[in-house]
């Protein structure tokens, strides 16, 4: 068996001109915890989707526990062996949870797809107690809850299903900070007890350097530097990384300066050459 979760070689997306994804590859260590980053635009929620299945890639290949995963299988038998390895949580719970449905019913229909078997009702007083909400939460609907609240729900409904891999796409980014930092801390917790291994898309440095190894960081579909989050946020190599970081606001940095970072990386986006001063 592989030493690694998952996979991901030579991965290439283009829609019309755009070049999405282009070349990617990288891998993620068991129990590890993988940074997406860079600006919008840049590639990750494509890549992210390819890797779910959600999106087909043009070349390359995906492998979880060194098995590839066959673009090709549409059929509920693929479709739910998929899912039990790979779950992903996206920005908004509110777009992906039925408005009807109460936190309990959530669970159970999850539970009653992949594991049909067990005592739905115990697992799911575990699952929220998991993620931190009472039973109280149980009966609630999702207008009901927070916005913690709601992706607590999303983060329980996900690992409901054990799968190897979580992948989280701007999971906090519509959260107050915090907000954030509590949902950071309980996948932080749940990463440790189960050996779950993240892949976080963000273009929050904050987020990569609070619960990541390992990042990656992409302009206009390729990956322009990967390494430990603690070296590229310390001693970034690539000029798109330092601008990046210098875009990031932090206590007792010139404002101006971060003005400037922040154009400049506009004028990249767009192709602009970059501005002298
Ligand atoms: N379905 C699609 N049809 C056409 N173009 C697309 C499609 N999906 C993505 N793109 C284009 O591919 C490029 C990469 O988009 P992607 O959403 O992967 O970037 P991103 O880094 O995740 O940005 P964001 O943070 O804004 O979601 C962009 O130029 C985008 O316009």
């Amino acid at each position: 068996m592989s030493d690694f979760l998952l996979e991901v070689s030579g991965l290439t997306r283009t829609f019309g001109e755009v070049r999405a994804v282009d070349e990617v590859s990288f891998t993620l260590a068991k129990a590890g915890s993988l940074g997406i980053v860079g600006e919008s635009g840049s590639g990750k929620t494509t890549t992210a989707r390819i890797i779910v299945g959600l999106e087909r890639a043009e070349g390359g290949v995906v492998r979880v526990h060194g098995e590839e995963q066959s673009a090709g299988g549409r059929g509920r038998a693929a479709r739910l062996a998929r899912a039990r390895r790979i779950q992903m949580v996206f920005q908004d719970p509110y777009l992906s949870l039925d408005p009807r449905t109460s936190v309990q019913d959530v669970l159970r229909e999850t539970l009653k797809l992949h594991f049909p078997d067990i005592d739905h009702a115990s697992r799911i007083r575990e699952l929220l107690d998991r993620v931190g909400l009472g039973t109280r939460a149980a009966e609630a609907r999702p207008r009901e809850l927070s916005g913690g609240q709601r992706q607590r729900v999303a983060i329980a409904r996900a690992i409901a299903v054990e799968p190897a891999i979580l992948v989280l796409d701007e999971a906090v980014a519509a959260l107050d900070v915090s907000v954030q930092a509590q949902i950071l801390n309980l996948l932080a917790d749940i990463r440790e007890q189960t050996g779950i291994g993240y892949l976080f898309i963000t273009h929050d440095l904050g987020v990569v350097r609070c619960v990541t190894d390992d990042v990656i960081v992409m302009r206009r579909g390729r990956i322009v530097e990967a390494g430990r989050t603690a070296d590229v946020l310390t001693s970034p190599q690539h000029p798109y990384t330092q601008l990046l970081l210098a875009s990031v606001p932090r206590p007792g940095w010139d404002p101006k300066a971060i003005g400037q970072a922040r154009r400049a990386l506009a004028d990249a986006a767009e192709g602009r050459p970059a501005k002298a001063g």
